[in-house]
Parts: structure tokens; C-alpha cells; sequence
């Protein structure tokens, strides 16, 4: 509520019997000076004047002076009455106006007083105009009050000096003077009904008709204010819930759309660097691929340029630096294992780089990866189903640059008799062939380049894991099958790898493919002298 009521709609009620239009003034000049006395006070929101007794007489002249002429037989208290009702009937419309008072002594009406008290508490603006006679009044809580021989000639409303002056204190009518403060204001006072007195039974039946008629008005302000107090409250929580439903949907739309953009982009096999998303984010969880729980396929781990860049430092490293073996060719980085441990040799920065991103992002290697095997396969070449050996264990982490591939993962005979008799990948390069415990359990995994695949606990030590040295590789049984679409996808634009034959799928390998295998041996011997 604003308690500027400068432009606030302004009503006055006028009775025109005890504030009678003076001699030589015609309504249309009263009605003027109330005006330009209001506009004087600072008052100038549009006016509405209600004039009430013996209106008949003057009927065309008032509403010819644009006032509202309301008749009234009878003496001041029923103008009073009929004043009261319509003044409750405007406040209901008009929260926060000014409400102008123009009439006689009613000094006795303390119900009345105590109505103009209580609008004056709810931030109407109370006006009062009275004549010279009434003295009581003037100590009713109003904000301006006018002499009504002054009023009527347009002269401004008198001081609070004059105000007191003006108070006769004893004129029995002024009675309130000397009340409490908090009488004057409204508030409840046992004295009210002392200070009343006997009524007539004509007078009193009409008081018990004022009386409801004023308390009716009364029920239908109040009830006005609760249902805007609880439309204004139902708003409010109306509001709050919208901002609530829009703050939720915002989140889940931006995680969704953040989730689709990476699967589209990595659809389109983007390149866009995924680990910081791919598990800090995500989580390793949302990478775990098919029917084992601990193997996690990684799409766009690195990027392009990250791509470029290792295989620059891989091609770039000393010819002496390369094994070649009976199917692929490694480098060996990190050192020797040995079946007491690792003699170390430090990693290079550019490997370093990557293998501190793997250890961060994955949170499953115990300290830092400190051993990289690097395979190189072409078409036709792959490596034996086998085991890594317990050096490494629980788990592996492999990087796939150049070309897509597939690797067979199948279940061995660990569990036979004489688990002791299966050999395992103990050193680099040496991989060993054990027969499948149960062909139903097999599955393979389409490593697509810049992807990174990570097994571990019953994957790494109940599976063997091998690439066919074929270079067409049938990948039907692909755990990862929404990167084996995109492959198609990305193929059958640009590439004749991949294609169909008798139903099934199959990847046609023609170029180079790259793999960085990179795990930890926890067991390192730090004097090399003393091994
Ligand atoms: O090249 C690969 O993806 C697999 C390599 C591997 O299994 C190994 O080095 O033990
Ligand atoms: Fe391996």
C-alpha cells in the first residue's frame, strides 16, 4: 500500500444542510472551492462530491455541477446514517483514497468517530470539513481540517494551532479532548458507554438499524481484505511454484541437453574431450557395458589433436625403441616386470599426461599408473586370448588410437582343476592361449579410435581378452552397440569398413591400429642395484 495519496481518488461527502452553500455562492462555486482546496492541500486525484439532505430543491444545479445528489429527509444523524453507509459502500471500491467529510457537529456519534478512527488506521486519508459551531470534532485523527465558511470560499485549511485554539474544552460536546490517546485513535475504551446517552425506542430502533447496516458494510470490508490477503498469498505461492517448476525443468532440461549433446557428438564420432564430463559428471557407472560390471567403454577419451599428438611421439620414439613380435609390434615404457615387481623407468611427460588423466578421471587405480604398453597392429595381425598377468591386477585401462577394432572377451577354465596350470601374461608382449569355459558368456567390444576401454576384478581375471589377427572382424556381439552404429554411421559416408555379409556385421580393417595399454604395478623395486 502506498501512503502517498497525492493521485489517490478523492471523495466528499457533503452534508449540505449543516454545511449550508453560503449566501451569494451557487453549488457550482462550492463545489470549485472544495476543489481548489483539496488541489491547495496537494490533493489531485479526480473528485467525486456526494451531497446529502433536502437535495430536491437544488437537483439540476447540483448535477449540472457534477455533483451526486443523494436526498435525505430528516435531522443530521440520518444524513450521518445515510453518509456512513454509502462511505463503507466506496471504501469497499476504493482501498488507499481520501475520504472528505464536509458536515455538522456529530460530537456524540463517538461510534462514528471511532469508523473515521479506524479508516484513518488503514491508510485512507481523512478529510473534515465542519462549521464553525462544531468544535468537538476537530480532535478526531484527520489529516486536514477545514472551517466550512472557509472551505466554501476556497480558503485553505486552518493551522494545527488554530485547530487547538478553535477547541471551546468546555463545551460538553468537546468531551473527547481530555480522553486517552488511544480512545481518540479508535481503539477499545470502557468510557464509550458512560459517555452515552439514553436513546428514544424510536431513535434506538433506528440506531439497531444503522447498526447492522453499518456492521453488514463492515463484514463485507473485512471479508474484501481477507480474500485479497489470500489471493495476494495464493499469488505469492502461485509465483513460487512456477519459479520452482521452471528452476527444476531448467536443470533437468540442461543436464538432458548436455547428455544429448555429448551422445550426438560422440555419435557423430566428434571429437570433443569427454573426461572431465565422462567421470567427474557422469560417472564411470554410465560407461559400464554389457552383462559383466566391470567393464566400462569410454568413446571420445581423447581428443583429435590429443590423438595426433601421442601418435607423433609414438612414431617419433628411437627404432630401438620398438619389439617386434610374431604378430604386432610394442614399445615398453615404464620399465621391466618381473615377477618381484617393476624396475622402474620413468615415463615421459607426453605419456605421463595421459595416464595422470586415466588414474584422475577413472579413481580405480590405487597410485599412479606407472607402466604403458604400446601395441601396434596392422589388418592382419592381433593378440592371443590371455590373461594380464596378477602383476597388474585388478585393473587395465587401454587406449585405442588409429583404427577400429574388436576384442573378444571369453570366460576361461580358471576354475578346472589345477587352476595353478594357466599360464598368464606375466611380461610384456607374452600372451597366452586358454581354452573358453563357456562360449555363452563371451562378448566382444568395438574399440573405436580415441576410445578408452577399462577392465577390471572378474573381467580382468575370469575373462580372456584377445584381437584376431583377421583383418575382417565380425562384431554381431558388440556390448557396446550404440558406438558400433555410429561406426556404421560415420562408415557408410567416408569408408568401406564396415559392411554386411549373410546378416552379419562386419569390420573391414585397413589401416594401422595403435593401443596404449596402461596399468599399474603396485610391487616397484626402488634400488635397482639391490634386484
Ligand atoms: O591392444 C589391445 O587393445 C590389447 C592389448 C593387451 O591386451 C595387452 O597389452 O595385454
Ligand atoms: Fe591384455
Amino acid at each position: 500500500m502506498s501512503n502517498n495519496h497525492s493521485d489517490a481518488s478523492i471523495v466528499v461527502f457533503w452534508d449540505i444542510v449543516d454545511c449550508k452553500i453560503p449566501d451569494g455562492l451557487n453549488v457550482n462555486d462550492v463545489s470549485n472551492n472544495i476543489e481548489k482546496a483539496l488541489k491547495d492541500c496537494g490533493y489531485n486525484g479526480s473528485v467525486s462530491i456526494k451531497a446529502y439532505g433536502e437535495t430536491d430543491d437544488f437537483k439540476d444545479q447540483f448535477i449540472n455541477a457534477g455533483i451526486n445528489p443523494m436526498h435525505v429527509a430528516g435531522d443530521t444523524n440520518h444524513r450521518v446514517r445515510s453518509i456512513t453507509i454509502d462511505m463503507y459502500a466506496w471504501v469497499i471500491n476504493h482501498p488507499d483514497s481520501v475520504v472528505m467529510f464536509v458536515f455538522g457537529d456529530i460530537s456524540r456519534d463517538v461510534g462514528f468517530i471511532k469508523e473515521l478512527a479506524e479508516l484513518g488506521l488503514r491508510n485512507f486519508r481523512i478529510l473534515l470539513c465542519q462549521p464553525p459551531s462544531a468544535t468537538g470534532l476537530l480532535f478526531i485523527p484527520t489529516t486536514k481540517v477545514w472551517r466550512w465558511d472557509s472551505l466554501a470560499l476556497g480558503v485553505p485549511s486552518i493551522s494545527e494551532t488554530e485547530r487547538i485554539k478553535l477547541v471551546d474544552v468546555n463545551n460538553p460536546r468537546s468531551y473527547y479532548v481530555n480522553q486517552p490517546e488511544s480512545w481518540k485513535y479508535g481503539l477499545d475504551s470502557d468510557d464509550e458507554k458512560g459517555q452515552e446517552e439514553a436513546l428514544e425506542p424510536e431513535e434506538a430502533n433506528l440506531e439497531f438499524e444503522y447498526m447492522s447496516e453499518i456492521q453488514r458494510l463492515k463484514n463485507v470490508v473485512q471479508e474484501r481484505d481477507a480474500k485479497m490477503v489470500a489471493m495476494e498469498k495464493k499469488k505469492q505461492e502461485e509465483l513460487e511454484s512456477a519459479y520452482k517448476s521452471i528452476r527444476e525443468e531448467f536443470f533437468f532440461l540442461s543436464l538432458s541437453l548436455v547428455k544429448a549433446t555429448i551422445q550426438s557428438l560422440l555419435f557423430k564420432g566428434l571429437s570433443i574431450p569427454l573426461f572431465p564430463i565422462a567421470f567427474t559428471v557422469m560417472e564411470l557407472e554410465r560407461f559400464k557395458v554389457g552383462l559383466t560390471p566391470t567393464v566400462f567403454y569410454i568413446p571420445g577419451f581423447i581428443t583429435d589433436e590429443e590423438q595426433t599428438q601421442l601418435l607423433n611421439h609414438i612414431y617419433g620414439a628411437s627404432g630401438s625403441k620398438w619389439k617386434t613380435l610374431k604378430n604386432r609390434r610394442l614399445q615398453n615404457w615404464g620399465g621391466m616386470v618381473h615377477e618381484k615387481g617393476l624396475v622402474p623407468q620413468e615415463l615421459p611427460s607426453w605419456l605421463t599426461k595421459i595416464t595422470a588423466k586415466i588414474h584422475e578421471s577413472s579413481g580405480l587405480f590405487s597410485s599412479t599408473i606407472n607402466h604403458v604398453l604400446i601395441n601396434e597392429y596392422h589388418p592382419d595381425q592381433g593378440i592371443m586370448p590371455h590373461q594380464d598377468g596378477p602383476a597388474y591386477f585388478p585393473v587395465v585401462a587401454i587406449l585405442s588410437l588409429g583404427a577400429p577394432v574388436v576384442m573378444d572377451f571369453s570366460p576361461h577354465l580358471r576354475f578346472r582343476s589345477g587352476d595353478d596350470e594357466i599360464s598368464r601374461d606375466q611380461s610384456p608382449g607374452a600372451e597366452n592361449c586358454v581354452p573358453e569355459r563357456d562360449n555363452q558368456h563371451s562378448f566382444s567390444v568395438l574399440m573405436m579410435p580415441r576410445s578408452l576401454l577399462i577392465f577390471k576384478d572378474d573381467a580382468y581375471s575370469d575373462y580372456l581378452h584377445g584381437i584376431s589377427d583377421s583383418p575382417t572382424q565380425c562384431y554381431n556381439k558388440v556390448v557396446n552397440e550404440a558406438e558400433a552404429l555410429a561406426l556404421s554411421a560415420t562408415n557408410s559416408e567416408n569408408s568401406n569398413e564396415d559392411s554386411r555379409k549373410d546378416g552379419d556385421k562386419i569390420l573391414h580393417r585397413d589401416k594401422t591400429r595403435v593401443s596404449l595399454t596402461c596399468r599399474l604395478v603396485p610391487k616397484v623395486h626402488k634400488n635397482l642395484f639391490r634386484f
